[in-house]
């Protein structure tokens, strides 16, 4: 694959065609994005889509579109000048159009019906956003033809010791083949692996406020592997939109409620990505919470430091780690990072602070679970496998307040 990168304005056909162009042999059927409708089969509506629009660098699918990660990566999408979705699924909300299911994207014309993902055809897709609950992946993904590129924002592919998944997540793992096969897409640690994955398993939003800052502390040496306790709080959209009683207004409004107590399923996900970079068994207390807000979390990390290491070390630590990262920010000290601040961004801010009892810091991290933690770190993982800068889409300041 070709990875040059290079911007063109060129009549092509009559139609003003405008993009970056980058690649290689892709898009052999569509060399240089011509305007014009190609197949007779196409649906009347789908004529239309490609009669109002110029064609992108690459089509993909978005399995699970009618869900909330589905709905985030169609906003990110809709001001991205290479991806083009051409196919779009449902369960229940299959034969209804996105506007429909979600009214704030009734001007948004140009998307597909929703499908039933058993009805979907991929044989014009190049890369697939798979936004469906875990259980479901394992066997779509498995069905679906190897030349795409696939970013899975389930839990399915995550956890590499597969005995490890069936005993968390109570179900035999239907794909063990592809596990081995799929790099975990915590993108500002595992960027060069993610350029040529084929999957990858984007991780859960937890786990990922939760590595960004402890990877490098642990990498270093700076804090130990043990008492390492979190107390995390999420948004009600990580819950997915599924109807539960659990996640009523009424139940939710005016309260916090902790959940997962002792056990939640991304225990072993945060153990298995501390534990690679420490090179030992590292082990966390997690308790998650549910806050009476859309989206949102909190990571609040109580952490022991070794013999000698104090939190400037930990700051400096963080600030030598991050500073070319566009997505990370690591707060001036003493700034207390807020949910506010990222809401709708794929911003993670972080801060580290002395705790009151020598030898130990309290480390602060937020992010939204839907951006950040979802939607947005897949947008950023298919960036980088189709070769586009990696922030492509990405540009939304936060939403505040
Ligand atoms: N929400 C979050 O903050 C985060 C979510 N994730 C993960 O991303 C995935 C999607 O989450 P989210 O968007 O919140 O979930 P939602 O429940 O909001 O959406 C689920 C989507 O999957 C479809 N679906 C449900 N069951 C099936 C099935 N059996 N076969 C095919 N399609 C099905 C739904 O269709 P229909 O609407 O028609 O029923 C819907 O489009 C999950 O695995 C979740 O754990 C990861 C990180 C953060
Ligand atoms: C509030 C809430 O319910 N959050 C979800 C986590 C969302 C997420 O990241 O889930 P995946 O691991 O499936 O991707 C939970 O605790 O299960």
């Amino acid at each position: 694959m070709s990875t040059s990168v290079f911007n063109s304005v060129y009549l092509d056909g009559g139609c003003l065609c405008k993009g970056q162009v980058k690649f290689s042999t892709l898009r052999k059927r569509n060399e240089h994005r011509q305007c014009v409708v190609r197949s007779a089969a196409l649906s009347t509506r789908s004529l239309q889509i490609r009669n109002s629009k110029q064609e992108k660098e690459a089509r993909v699918a978005l399995l699970g579109a009618s869900g909330y990660t589905g709905a985030e990566i169609i906003r990110l999408l809709a001001n991205h000048p290479f991806f083009e979705i051409s196919v779009m699924t449902a369960d229940k909300n299959a034969g209804k159009s996105i506007e429909s299911v979600f009214p704030h994207f009734i001007s948004k014309k140009d998307l597909p019906v929703l499908v039933s993902t058993n009805d979907a055809s991929f044989s014009d897709v190049d890369a697939v956003f798979c936004c469906l609950p875990h259980g479901t992946t394992q066997e779509i993904i498995k069905g679906l033809p190897r030349k795409l590129k696939i970013v899975d924002l389930s839990a399915d592919f995550r956890l590499r010791d597969i005995s490890e998944y069936e005993e968390w997540y109570g179900q035999s793992h239907r794909a063990p083949d592809l596990q081995e096969e799929a790099i975990y897409g915590l993108t500002e640690i595992f960027r060069k692996e993610i350029k040529y994955a084929r999957l990858v398993a984007n991780p859960g939003c937890y786990p990922t406020s939760i590595q960004l800052p402890l990877v490098p502390l642990l990498k270093a040496n700076l804090i130990a592997y043990k008492n390492i306790i979190i107390d995390a709080k999420s948004g009600v959209s990580g819950a997915g939109r599924g109807a539960k009683v659990a996640n009523l207004y009424t139940e939710l409004t005016e309260g916090i409620m902790s959940y997962g107590v002792t056990r939640h399923r991304h225990v072993p996900e945060i153990e298995q990505g501390l534990s690679d970079v420490a090179h030992s068994k590292v082990t966390v207390s997690f308790t998650p919470h549910l806050m009476p807000m859309s989206r949102g979390m909190q990571s609040t990390i109580y952490v022991e430091m070794a013999s000698g290491v104090t939190t400037e070390d930990l700051y400096q630590q963080l600030k030598v780690s991050y500073e070319n990262e566009e997505f990370i920010k690591l707060l001036e000290k003493g700034v207390v990072p807020r949910t506010h601040d990222v809401r709708g961004s794929n911003f993670c801010y972080l801060n580290v602070f002395p705790d009151r009892i020598p030898g130990r810091a309290i480390i602060i991290s937020v992010i939204d679970n839907l951006i950040k933690g979802a939607s947005g770190q897949a947008l950023q993982n298919l960036n980088i496998m189709m070769g586009f800068p990696e922030n492509t889409g990405l540009h939304n300041l936060p939403l505040f307040p």
